[in-house]
């Protein structure tokens, strides 16, 4: 229920324990305000006195940034139809959760984070024991940033046998930890090993892809690879995620926390967003770096555009994402040919999808029609997560998975989960791959794929 008159939040929690004693089962509260303007690094940072379960978005194309802090309340599934039922479990959720927001911004009160795995065929096996196949967070504590506003949000699962004046102590001494408005010194990490996966070994893969693509087992396939770091000490991530940010800023920035191990990523990929049933999805595959000077950037660029190789991955992207955005859209819009997308060391072939979102449908319906795209799995959608299952020597985890958010008014927003990595105590697995079709070369790919891993070596020490 929405409720838009405010109490205070004694009144808020008193009602909360009521209720939960009369309905016999813990009752979800939401409350929004909006606060002076906060700085989202360090709101992250200070959170890790609070809790170690941290969230972190920022959208690639606009300002807006949410931050979640602890656990409300965790959806998870391992289901094949894992969307779907992480869904149901939200519906019902947010039906019982008594929402307190006079603002009605997106992203504030009730709101999901969280991510996906690539694949629920693979075994959550090292680096991943940590990481179920879906978890979809609903933080405890929020902030939500959008252009010059902040607001946060306090969500709380309270329980018959809560105390009224504990838990409004608790909500008060968190709020005043996390706006103290200071910000320790942090550091990024010292690097003292690199270590390549059997690039040779992958290399070799993407031959043999090349030519199951020429005897016609497959048209297209992703493939990545992966190289290991080790830290001198344990990382602080306000630093990783701040100097990601500073140095991706076309890019989604994204970290999720599941049992003490972050997985934190900038990604240039939108999966798809939708807000008030307009929905946004991206077309993005073909790369080339960026060259030294305007000239031969701009060579570069033109080079991408008629490159036969680039066209072929990309129109693979365009075609499967037109098909599952015509199932369940109306209005839409696709122009005919790609245009170049800079980002700050290479550059992508990219196509827009704009459509309306037909009524009955959902962000998530929409995900679980996407995922993979050709641009992370290949083509055949089936076929080509087979063969990466059965071929590649990395465990892809949550890589190249949908990961964002959602809040409870069928808005929210999800990239892929590329160019990241699972940073660990003391080391961390870094993530990366290239669309393998009939004429890729392998030793051009390995380069390919270098590059895309570049950004987050350099944030973490590796460059
Ligand atoms: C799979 C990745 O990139 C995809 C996204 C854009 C361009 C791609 C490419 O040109 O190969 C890939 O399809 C990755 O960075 O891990
Ligand atoms: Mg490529």
């Amino acid at each position: 229920m929405l409720h838009t008159k405010i109490p205070q939040i004694e009144e808020i929690v008193e009602g909360a324990i009521n209720k939960a004693a009369l309905l016999g089962e813990p009752q979800l509260i939401s409350v929004v305000k909006q606060i002076d303007k906060t700085n989202s690094i360090s709101f992250l940072d200070r959170a890790h006195k609070l809790d170690e379960h941290r969230s972190y978005w920022r959208s690639a194309d606009e300002e807006f940034v949410l931050v979640g802090v602890g656990s409300a309340q965790k959806i998870l599934s391992s289901d094949q139809h894992r969307f779907n039922e992480i869904e149901a479990v939200w519906n019902e959720v947010q039906q019982k959760a008594d929402v307190f927001d006079p603002h009605h911004e997106k992203g504030t009160g009730l709101v999901c984070l969280g991510g996906f795995s690539f694949d629920t065929e693979q075994d959550n096996a090292y680096p991943w024991e940590h990481f179920p196949d879906s978890q979809m967070t609903i933080p405890m504590y929020l902030l939500t940033n959008k252009g010059n506003q902040s607001y946060l949000t306090t969500n709380i699962l309270i329980l018959e046998e809560d105390h009224k004046q504990q838990i409004v102590n608790q909500v008060e001494e968190a709020h005043a930890l996390l706006l103290d408005g200071s910000r320790e010194e942090t550091q990024l990490p010292a690097c003292t090993d690199i270590e390549e996966i059997e690039p040779e070994e992958w290399k070799l893969l993407v031959d043999k892809a090349t030519n199951d693509i020429k005897n016609g087992e497959l048209e297209k396939v992703v493939l990545a690879r992966e190289i290991r770091l080790q830290f001198k000490n344990d990382i602080e991530l306000a630093a990783v995620i701040e100097k990601l940010a500073e140095s991706q800023s076309q890019s989604y920035i994204f970290s999720v926390e599941s049992g003490g191990h972050h997985f934190v990523g900038a990604t240039p990929e939108r999966l798809v967003k939708v807000e008030n049933q307009e929905l946004v999805s991206t077309c993005l595959a073909g790369t080339i770096p960026r060259g030294r000077d305007n000239e031969e950037d701009h060579r570069f660029g033109q080079e991408l555009l008629n490159d036969p190789k680039n066209r072929q991955e990309h129109d693979f992207v365009v075609k499967m994402i037109r098909n599952a955005v015509e199932a369940c859209c109306y209005d839409i819009e696709i122009p005919e040919k790609p245009v170049v997308y800079p980002l700050s060391n290479l550059q992508h072939l990219y196509t827009p999808v704009t459509a309306t979102l037909e009524e009955g449908y959902t962000l998530l319906d929409v995900v679980a029609r996407l995922h993979p795209t050709p641009a992370l799995g290949g083509m055949p959608q089936q076929k080509s997560v087979d063969y990466i299952r059965s071929h590649e020597a990395l465990n892809r985890g949550w890589y190249a998975g949908p990961i964002g958010w959602f809040d409870g008014r069928n808005n929210g927003e999800f990239a892929v989960a590329i160019r990241s990595a699972l940073i660990r105590e003391d080391g961390a697995s870094l993530f990366a791959g290239c669309g393998v079709v009939e004429d890729s070369d392998p030793e051009a790919e390995y380069v390919e794929t270098g590059v895309k891993l570049k950004p987050m070596l350099s944030v973490l020490g590796g460059s």
